[in-house]
């Protein structure tokens, strides 16, 4: 395994904040502290060359888990081994083999030309000349470096920032790149080329990915497999190809007559009529197969067109979160 978490802990001491004067002063000279637990005991493993979708809603521990993942945070107890490293201890020799891309913040020289960023983080990674140029002459065709390379960061636009960024975080060749919001603020076609680079250096190079990420659309478009944290908790972890089957089971078929029919009872599936010779018929995969519907329709009527919709991704993960926050809910 490329990623091994066990059982990874991290709480946070937080000053009791209590209103009023005489609080206020208490605050200054006893100081009363209180512990959040932001990761409570999460264990999962990656491969290499997996692209995992990490989310969760706001607060759920995400950024707090990525952070320890990259060596930033020490965990409060369990342990993260990647690459038989330990992110925090091993800092020195795991940076040079890992990339972090915040989408909320730059690595960028906020008043130097973006270009100028590149030649240090050169000197810092002690990338040689020709693995230097190479990757520049890729990054600068593939993310459209050269509009604004010149420019200093704080000029960049939002996209042109974040490609910059990707950039600066892969011109070491890590195997392994640590993702907080790509691709967050940004237009649909920023983020299609984001998302189009993104899968091509997996592909290609084999790197390893995780993202967080408040968008489903990068999970649909990105990632094999998902992982869902909530309240500091793991309560999803499955391929994206398999979260339908496992929790989308609400499904619709739609079918057009060539002629109108009154009534139309199936035992299990709810009809619904849309006007003319179009109907709907709602059902639950786990009590009728799709395949079983549409041979007792075509059996039995004369249908002309049928299409089946799946429940959109964003409708599951809302269920997700729901029942994930359910659960928490009755174990504390
Ligand atoms: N430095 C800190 N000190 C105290 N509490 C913190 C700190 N950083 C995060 N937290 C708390 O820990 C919990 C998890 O925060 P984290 O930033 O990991 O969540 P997240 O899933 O990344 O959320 P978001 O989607 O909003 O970015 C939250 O309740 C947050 O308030």
């Amino acid at each position: 395994m490329l990623i091994q978490v066990d059982q990874l802990v991290k709480d946070y001491q937080t000053n009791k904040n209590q209103k009023g004067f005489f609080h206020g002063i208490k605050a200054l000279l006893m100081p009363e502290y209180e512990t959040k637990r932001a990761v409570n005991g999460i264990s999962f493993s990656i491969s290499a060359g997996e692209m995992v979708g990490f989310i969760g809603p706001n607060g759920a521990g995400k950024s707090t888990t990525v952070k320890m993942l990259s060596g930033i945070l020490v965990p409060s107890s369990g342990k993260v081994t990647v690459k038989g490293m330990d992110p925090f201890k091993d800092r020195k020799k795991y940076v040079s083999q890992i990339g972090v891309v915040f989408g909320q913040r730059t690595q960028l020289w906020w008043d130097l030309p973006a270009v100028d960023t590149f030649d240090l983080l050169k000197e810092v990674y002690k990338i040689p000349d020709k693995v230097y140029k190479a990757n520049m002459e890729e990054f600068r065709e593939l993310l459209g470096l050269d509009e604004f390379l010149h420019r200093p960061a704080r000029q960049l636009s939002l996209g042109q920032r974040m490609r910059a960024d990707i950039a600066a975080a892969m011109l070491h060749e890590p195997d392994i790149l640590f993702f907080d919001e790509p691709t967050i603020g940004l237009d649909i076609i920023a983020k299609e080329r984001i998302r189009e680079f993104i899968k091509r250096m997996n592909k290609e190079k084999g790197i390893t990915m995780l993202f967080t990420t408040h968008d489903m659309q990068d999970i649909e478009k990105i990632c094999e497999r998902i992982m869902v944290i909530d309240h500091g908790k793991i309560v999803c972890d499955s391929q994206v190809s398999d979260v339908r089957q496992l929790y989308g089971t609400e499904r619709k078929l739609s079918v057009q007559f060539s002629q109108s029919y009154d009534q139309i009872d199936i035992p299990r599936v709810q009809t619904v009529h849309e006007g003319g010779n179009q109907k709907s018929f709602i059902f639950k995969n786990n009590e009728i197969k799709v395949s079983e519907l549409i041979t007792q329709l075509t059996n039995n009527y004369d249908v002309q067109d049928l299409t089946v919709q799946e429940p959109e991704i964003e409708t599951i993960i809302k269920k997700i979160y729901e029942e994930g926050a359910h659960d928490y809910e009755s174990v504390s």
